[in-house]
C-alpha cells in the first residue's frame, strides 16, 4: 500500500495521543516475564511490543520476532536463563543481517549455551536456557546499546548479579540509563560508574509495582518537524509526556528549538509552537550518538527548510531496519538533495526547492515513512509501502490525517 499526500496544511490547535514508548514498553514486559508482580500501563500498540508479548507468552519451539531489534536482543537473554527450555529465536531476513555477535559472547561467557543456525555472528540463533554461573563480563559498547540492555534486564535473576564492564566508547548511552531507571522502579539495586555497571540480584524486588509508560519520544519527532516545516503561531498538543522522562529523545524539545519550536510542558503533556523563522543560512551541527532515531527526522525537517546540517555520531544507523544512511541520501537526492555520508557522519547541502511528485521507497523501515510524510507540507509526495509504520506507531496516518495531510 502506497500513500498518496497531496500538498497540505495543518488544521487549527489539535492535540494527539501517541502510543507508549516501544523502548520502555519491550523492557517493562521482560521485567513482567522474570518477576510477575508487575502492572504496565499505556503499554506500546506497536508489532514490536505485540511481537515481544507474543514471544514471552509463547511455548513455541520457534519463535520468529520479525523486524523487532529489541525484541532479538533482550530475548537472547531472556531464553538463556529459561532453565530446561529449548528455542530457536529468527526475525525477518534483515534481522538475520543485523550483528549479535557481541551480546552472543557476552552472554556464552557468563556460561550460555547458544549457537548460530546459519551464519556466525547473526540469528537465527539456537538457545538452550539454563542456569548461568557466572557474574561478571566485558563487552564493546560502541556498537549497540542493546547488548547492553539485554544482560542489565536478565542481571538481577543470576545468582551473584552482574559487574558489566564497558569497552570503547558507549553509544545509545540513553538506553542503558532507560534500563537502568527500569530496574531501580522495581526495586533492584544498580550502579554505572566509570564504565562499570553493576547490578544486585533480586529474585523477588518489590511487593507490586505499576510501570507507567510515557508516550513515545522517537514518534512525537514527525510532529516536531510538522511544526517545523509550518507558519509561525502553528500548534500542536501531544498527550502522555512528561518532564523527568527516561528517554533519550526526549533531546527533541531542546534540539527543536533551532528548528524555530518551542516545548511548553503542560499537566498531562507537550504543547508544540512554531515561535519563529529559521533563517536560511542557518546550520544544523548536532552529534546523535545518543539519540539515533530522530536522525531521519531531522535531516528531513532541515531539508525541508533549506538548511545545512552536519550530522555525526551516525554510526550505528547502518545497522537499523535498512542502511539508514544510504536510505536518506537515496531518496533526498530524488526530492533534489546534496547529501553526502560516511560510515558515521550525514552531510546536507542547502538546497532551493523541492522536487514534487516524487515517490520515497521506504526499505522495511518505519522511519523513513514517518520521516518524509511531513514534507507534504510543502510538496506533494508519495510514501511508499506506508504500512511499514505499524513497528512502532500502527496509528501514525490516521493521526496526521486528523491534522489536515490530505492522504488518498
Ligand atoms: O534499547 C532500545 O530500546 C533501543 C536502542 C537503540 O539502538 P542502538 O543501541 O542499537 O543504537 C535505538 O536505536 C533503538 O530504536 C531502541
Ligand atoms: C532501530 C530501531 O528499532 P530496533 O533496533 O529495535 O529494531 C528503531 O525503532 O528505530
Amino acid at each position: 500500500m502506497h500513500v498518496h499526500i497531496e500538498k497540505s496544511k495543518l488544521l487549527g490547535n489539535k492535540a494527539i495521543q501517541i502510543t507508549g514508548s516501544k523502548s520502555e514498553s519491550n523492557r517493562a514486559l521482560l521485567l513482567q516475564a522474570l518477576f510477575s508482580n508487575i502492572n504496565i500501563k499505556n503499554l506500546s500498540n506497536s508489532d514490536d511490543t505485540s511481537l515481544m508479548k507474543k514471544a514471552l507468552a509463547s511455548n513455541a519451539e520457534l519463535i520468529d520476532i520479525h523486524h523487532a531489534g529489541t525484541a532479538m536482543r533482550f530475548l537472547t537473554a531472556y531464553f538463556a536463563v529459561q532453565e530446561n527450555r529449548e528455542v530457536v529465536l529468527t526475525g525477518s531476513s534483515r534481522m538475520k543481517e543485523r550483528p549479535i555477535k557481541i551480546l552472543v559472547d557476552a552472554l556464552r561467557a557468563l556460561g550460555a549455551d547458544i549457537t548460530y543456525l546459519e551464519n556466525n555472528g547473526f540469528p537465527p540463533l539456537k538457545i538452550k536456557g539454563k542456569q548461568l554461573n557466572n557474574s561478571s563480563v566485558e563487552l564493546k559498547a560502541n556498537v549497540s546499546s542493546q547488548y547492553i540492555s539485554a544482560l542489565l534486564l536478565i542481571a538481577p535473576v543470576l545468582e551473584n548479579g552482574l559487574v558489566l564492564e564497558l569497552k570503547g566508547t558507549i553509544t545509545s548511552v540513553p538506553y542503558i540509563k532507560m534500563t537502568l531507571s527500569l530496574l531501580r522502579q522495581i526495586g533492584v539495586e544498580t550502579s554505572f560508574k566509570n564504565k562499570v555497571i553493576t547490578i544486585k540480584p533480586a529474585k523477588h524486588p518489590t511487593p507490586k509495582t505499576t510501570i507507567e509508560v510515557e508516550s513515545d519520544w522517537s514518534s512525537a519527532s514527525y510532529f516536531y518537524s510538522v511544526i517545523a516545516l509550518s507558519e509561525i503561531g502553528a500548534e500542536l498538543h501531544l498527550k502522555s509526556y512528561k518532564t523527568n522522562s527516561i528517554q533519550g529523545d526526549a533531546a527533541l524539545a531542546h534540539i527543536y528549538e533551532e528548528f524555530g519550536v518551542e516545548t511548553e510542558y503542560t499537566k498531562n503533556g507537550i504543547q508544540l509552537r512554531k515561535t519563529t523563522d529559521v533563517l536560511e543560512r542557518t546550520n544544523i551541527n548536532l552529534d546523535l550518538s545518543h539519540a539515533p532515531d530522530i536522525a531521519q527526522t531531522i535531516v528531513v525537517t532541515a531539508f525541508g527548510l533549506h538548511l545545512e546540517a552536519n550530522l555525526t555520531g551516525l554510526h550505528t544507523l547502518k545497522i537499523k531496519e535498512t542502511d539508514r544512511l544510504l536510505a536518506l541520501q537515496t531518496e533526498l537526492g530524488k526530492l533534489g538533495a546534496d547529501v553526502e555520508v560516511t560510515e558515521n557522519s550525514l552531510k546536507l547541502k542547502a538546497s532551493k526547492r523541492i522536487e514534487p511528485n516524487i515517490a520515497i521507497a521506504t526499505y522495511n523501515d518505519h522511519r523513513m515513512a514517518m520521516a518524509f510524510a511531513p514534507l507534504a507540507l510543502k510538496t506533494t509526495i508519495t510514501i511508499e509501502d506506508s504500512d511499514v509504520v505499524s513497528k512502532s506507531y500502527p496509528n501514525f496516518w490516521q493521526d496526521l490525517k486528523s491534522l489536515g495531510f490530505n492522504l488518498k
